[in-house]
């Protein structure tokens, strides 16, 4: 079996004539969930878009279950559900469903389509028209449809905002078992309640990884009593080493 479901090397993404991200190294273990945690735009939205390939501007290697990342073969094993919802407002749940089957060329859509179904708590709304439905039931469609192909690796950028705490928690249960059966998922929160239910956790800040680690580990090596105030602790010595480093090439120009 595979180590690794994705591996980054030196990787650099420019975003509006800017570097976003500016040589990041690091790997997803196969079959783990893995969480994606930093501040808002510190560059987590980028990263995900270069393991699915459809970002622009981006060099380095990304190798993503063992081909390039963006390869067309790709397409039926990487599932990604974006930030805002990507179904088609004016479809019912399962047209939506049978599209995204199709396009990954499931062999058998009628199930694949209900199981999705299933997994995401949706039964009784398959004929429902995606615009009427409520902004957590939408999430959930996009989710269902990112999960329609069967893929052996899922990219969910922020799955779980908007949603109740139940339906959060049965969502991370499903993320759990998705993984027990080898699917690889990486998934970008701010929630850090549900950060400590990841295999691995990655920290970024201003485009670079701050940290690679895991729940236990982030609580033992900064002594925080929590999960989120071990977050900030690790985010703020960032901020404060990078600080220094500027102060350090500053003095030395002068
Ligand atoms: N098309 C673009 N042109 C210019 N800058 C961009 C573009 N897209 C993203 N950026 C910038 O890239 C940086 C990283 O954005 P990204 O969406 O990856 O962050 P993020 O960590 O996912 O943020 P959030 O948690 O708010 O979703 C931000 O500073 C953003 O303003």
């Amino acid at each position: 079996m595979r180590k690794n479901a994705v591996v980054i090397s030196d990787l650099r993404v420019v975003r509006g004539g800017r570097p976003i991200i500016d040589g990041l190294d690091v790997a997803v273990p196969a079959g783990s969930v893995v969480g994606l945690l930093g501040p808002s735009g510190s560059g987590k939205t980028t990263l995900m878009r270069s393991v699915v390939g459809v970002q622009d501007h981006v060099t380095g290697t990304v190798e993503v279950l063992g081909s390039a990342a963006g390869t067309p073969a790709l397409r039926r094993r990487v599932g990604y559900m974006t930030q805002d919802a990507s179904v088609y407002t004016d479809l019912t749940v399962a047209q939506n469903l049978r599209y995204f089957a199709a396009l990954a060329d499931v062999p058998s859509p009628a199930e694949a389509v209900a199981a999705a179904v299933a997994t995401v708590d949706l039964g009784g709304h398959e004929k429902q028209r995606v615009g009427t439905l409520s902004g957590g039931e939408r999430t959930r469609v996009s989710l269902a449809a990112a999960l329609v192909g069967g893929p052996e690796l899922l990219v969910l950028d922020e799955p779980t905002v908007g949603l109740d705490p139940v339906l959060r928690r049965d969502l991370w249960a499903v993320f759990r078992r998705l993984a027990a059966a080898g699917c690889t998922l990486l998934v970008s929160s701010h929630v850090m309640d549900e950060a400590v239910q990841c295999d691995r956790l990655l920290l970024m800040r201003s485009g670079a990884l701050v940290a690679d680690t895991t729940p236990d580990e982030l609580l033992a090596t900064t002594g925080a009593p929590d999960a989120e105030r071990a977050f900030l602790a690790l985010i703020d010595a960032a901020g404060e080493s990078a600080a220094d480093v500027g102060k350090t090439t500053e003095e030395t120009a002068r």
